[in-house]
């Protein structure tokens, strides 16, 4: 398969090592110093495009994809509350084809799973309140991440007497910690900590006056995050329209 790489980071990286072991090639990569190879035929050659950049350029690389019929596989985080509705349509109404996941592991995957699982659980227990926090390397741009913010949309789905998310505390590189917003009754506090060069650990805490369930996934490297996203480029080879994770791994 043909496979161009918008973004030559961490993930883009990564990505295109797993990719040629797997036997793609590689027929462009676009970073912030040659957006002209948008224009090229190398890129409109591209089977799909895979795209890890940043949350404020996310969009703008998928409308340019999109402009030249190059399907796209996405872990960018952090644009979907400005551009979420825009996608969507042009993905389910203009032929448009998006891949997107908050995170592409497939421990996550699982992970999820188990969340919505005990979500449904504890709707019926309602001495329990919930509570997320996430960390990540200090190098992040967002907070919360996406994977805490698709967990925490998971638990309000399924809990009745939780209706939105919100940002505790966060804390800085530099271990300053401050408190962003104080949880309401009906919100999930989602705690944010930025140290070191933590890849991310998602935690989701359940606590009541007599004990506590928490369940945690604590990435080792970055290394299953860009298999997925090679996984989800394979799938979205052959499949259209707005696509994600659970279309790719069932439960
Ligand atoms: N969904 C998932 O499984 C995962 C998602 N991420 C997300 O992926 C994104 C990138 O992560 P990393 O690779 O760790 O970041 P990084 O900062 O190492 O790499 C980003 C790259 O994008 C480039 N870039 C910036 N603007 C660009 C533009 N307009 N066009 C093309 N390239 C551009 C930068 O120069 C840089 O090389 C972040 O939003 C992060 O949250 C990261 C890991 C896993
Ligand atoms: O920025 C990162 O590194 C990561 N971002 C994703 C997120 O925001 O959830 C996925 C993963 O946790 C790593």
């Amino acid at each position: 398969m043909k496979i161009a790489l918008i973004g030559y980071g961490k993930m883009g990286r990564m990505i295109e090592q797993i990719a040629r072991g797997r036997g793609h090639e590689i027929v462009s990569i676009i970073d912030v110093d040659n957006q002209q190879d948008f224009d090229s035929p190398e890129f409109a050659s591209a089977d799909v495009a895979i795209e890890f950049t940043a949350p404020h350029v996310a969009y703008g690389n998928y409308l340019k994809a999109f402009a030249r019929g190059v399907k796209v596989v996405s872990g960018s985080t952090g644009w979907m509350k400005d551009h979420g509705d825009d996608v969507r349509r042009m993905c389910t109404e203009e032929g448009h084809t998006l891949f997107w996941a908050s995170n592409f592991s497939v421990g996550v995957a699982i992970f999820s799973a188990v969340n919505r699982y005990l979500a449904r659980i504890m709707n019926g227990f309602t001495q329990y309140d919930v509570e997320m926090e996430e960390v990540h390397h200090v190098h992040k741009l967002d907070h919360p991440s996406g994977t805490a913010i698709t967990l925490a949309e998971q638990i309000t789905d399924a809990i009745d007497r939780k209706q939105k998310w919100t940002l505790g505390r966060l804390t800085q590189p530099d271990g300053t910690t401050t408190v962003e917003h104080t949880p309401q009754a009906d919100e999930i506090g989602i705690s944010s900590v930025r140290r070191g060069e933590v890849p991310g650990i998602h935690t989701v805490r359940y606590d009541s006056d007599a004990d506590s369930i928490t369940i945690t996934h604590d990435a080792h490297s970055r290394r299953g995050f860009a298999l997925g996203a090679v996984l989800a480029a394979e799938y979205t080879a052959t499949h259209s329209g707005l696509l994600t994770i659970d279309d790719m791994f069932k439960f």
